[in-house]
């Protein structure tokens, strides 16, 4: 939609008063379809991208979304306060345009798990959909559910006892879907978006693992009736700003607090079934396969495996977004380098039996990608991109690791993606992530011992083999600022 398609419904005398109107339902029409979505993790993603697509569905009207925050009550405060509207603004090169998506018509804060559970239970909603990041699903190193780590361990137990509310996302899930069964609503899907490998099977072996732990029967149930999507999510959503709501007000001339910048670029594939329905999503041009693997390692490798190194090396040469740094030859050599390698296993003979014979015209996509990591317009923070590395490094830089060194090769460049964590870890004023205590203790050791330990948090094998932490210590300083 154009600026005037999204003022539409709007007295012009608003706009132009200085006191502008507050975005709601009754500013702009859209209809409010009944909630068949459940979601958990209201951030800018999930506005930007299954929002979206659910708003463009040819049978939008029959899909409504209650989406649920993750930690804090705000972005729920905030949308549930213009009716869960809320106004795209997609940032091309040559300018913005501003769309008013209405599919969200419930928003509310996640620690209602009442409400929650409410929903789920309810026999005509079909799916829950999940943006909680990487780091909740809580894997350890070795894959698996973490059942030791502290927040899995104390809703485990509020489970067993059947006194309060879970606190992670998969526990509140978990007490949702039990609801569901005892309702006797029958099947229903659970589709992961987060930016992780299998994202289907790592939701179901989360889910699974807390369902198996509290009541054998529910997770019987679970395994019976709960369908896990797997999917691959693409569309680069930055974190909102002060400015990105100025742009709004002053294109629409209303107040939106919670607008979301998105790149025009979007697509979304999925793999798995729907028992209970879903909406048309083909319509706004979602993709349906069986075989999502290829297009998941071409996504995380290529276009999440370049943003982390460019996050770390970047970061580490004075940069602060992805353009800048993509503008650094240095940071450049070192993405063309991990694509390099990414590029023959993903399209190589390693990948064919796996590939289903999809084309996945690679060449291609790294030029646009190129395109899409130039749009200075976008400004992505590499200080966003590089939070949650141990868990996000699992994903981008050790399957191709892995390939490289199992067909006889160093593997130089993803090693170099890990040695620049490194470097950055030791380096960074700030450094979020689940493990960062024992990143801490880690960077306290010294040359080799220092390296094995941190490749250790990322993965176990890896630290176990002498010739990849020599190859991990031999890459470390390579991004100094100046060199
Ligand atoms: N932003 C993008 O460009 C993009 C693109 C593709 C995929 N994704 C996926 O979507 C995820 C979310 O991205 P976003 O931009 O919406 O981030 P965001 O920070 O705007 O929102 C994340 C949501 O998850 C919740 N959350 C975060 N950590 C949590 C935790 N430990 N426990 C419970 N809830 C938690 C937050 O409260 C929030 O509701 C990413 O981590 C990624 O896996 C993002
Ligand atoms: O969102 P994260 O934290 O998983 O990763 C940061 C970026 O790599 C990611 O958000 C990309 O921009 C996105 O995956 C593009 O679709």
């Amino acid at each position: 939609m154009t600026t005037e398609q999204a003022n539409a419904g709007q007295t012009p005398s608003a706009a132009s008063s200085g006191a502008l109107p507050q975005l709601n339902r009754t500013l702009h029409t859209a209809p409010k379809p009944p909630v068949r979505i459940v979601h958990l993790g209201l951030g800018a993603f999930h506005r930007s991208h299954q929002a979206w697509y659910t708003s463009q569905a040819g049978d939008a009207a029959d899909w409504g979304i209650a989406a649920f925050t993750g930690r804090r009550p705000d972005a729920a405060v905030a949308l549930a306060g213009q009716d869960g509207l809320f106004t795209v603004v997609e940032r091309a090169d040559s300018g913005d345009s501003f769309a008013v998506v209405g599919s969200i018509v419930e928003a509310v804060d996640g620690a209602d798990v009442t409400r929650l559970a409410e929903l789920v239970a309810a026999p005509s909603t079909a799916m829950v959909t999940l943006t909680v990041t990487e780091a909740a699903y809580r894997l350890g190193a070795d894959g698996q559910l973490d059942t030791k780590a502290p927040d899995v361990e104390a809703d485990l137990a509020l489970l067993a006892s059947g006194s309060g509310n879970p606190t992670t996302p998969l526990g509140r899930l978990v007490f949702a879907l039990a609801a569901r069964r005892t309702a006797g609503a029958g099947p229903i899907a659970v589709v992961c978006c987060d930016n992780l490998a299998n994202n289907g099977t790592v939701a179901r072996n989360a889910v699974a693992g807390l369902a198996a732990a509290w009541d054998a029967d529910l997770a019987a149930w679970v395994e019976a009736n709960v369908s896990f999507v797997s999917t691959s999510v693409d569309r680069i959503t930055p974190r909102t700003t002060e400015a990105d709501i100025a742009a709004v007000e002053a294109a629409c001339g209303y107040r939106d607090n919670s607008p979301v910048v998105a790149e025009p670029f979007t697509s979304w594939v999925l793999s798995g079934e729907f028992p209970a329905g879903r909406p048309r999503w083909e319509d706004a041009g979602a993709v349906f396969v069986d075989h999502i693997e290829p297009f998941e390692n071409r996504k995380l490798w290529l276009l999440n495996g370049a943003h982390s190194l460019l996050a770390y090396s970047g970061q580490l040469r004075g940069h602060t977004t992805v353009a800048d740094a993509l503008a650094d030859a240095e940071c450049r050599k070192a993405v063309e380098g991990f694509w390099d390698e990414a590029e023959v296993n993903l399209s190589g003979a390693a990948a064919g039996a796996s590939s289903g014979g999809a084309d996945l015209q690679i060449p291609a996509y790294r030029d646009a990608l190129l395109a899409r990591f130039s749009n200075a317009r976008i400004a992505h923070h590499l200080a966003q991109i590089a939070m949650d590395g141990s868990t996000k490094l699992r994903m981008r830089a050790v399957p191709v690791l892995l390939a490289e060194r199992a067909q006889g090769r160093s593997g130089v460049a993803a090693a170099r993606m890990i040695a620049a964590w490194i470097d950055f870890s030791a380096a960074a004023e700030t450094f979020h992530d689940p493990l960062a205590a024992e990143v801490a203790e880690a960077n306290k050791l010294e040359g080799t011992q220092r390296v094995r330990a941190l490749l250790a948090l990322v993965d176990p094998a890896l630290a176990a083999d002498d010739a990849v932490v020599e190859l991990v210590a031999g890459q470390l300083g390579t991004f100094a600022a100046g060199s």
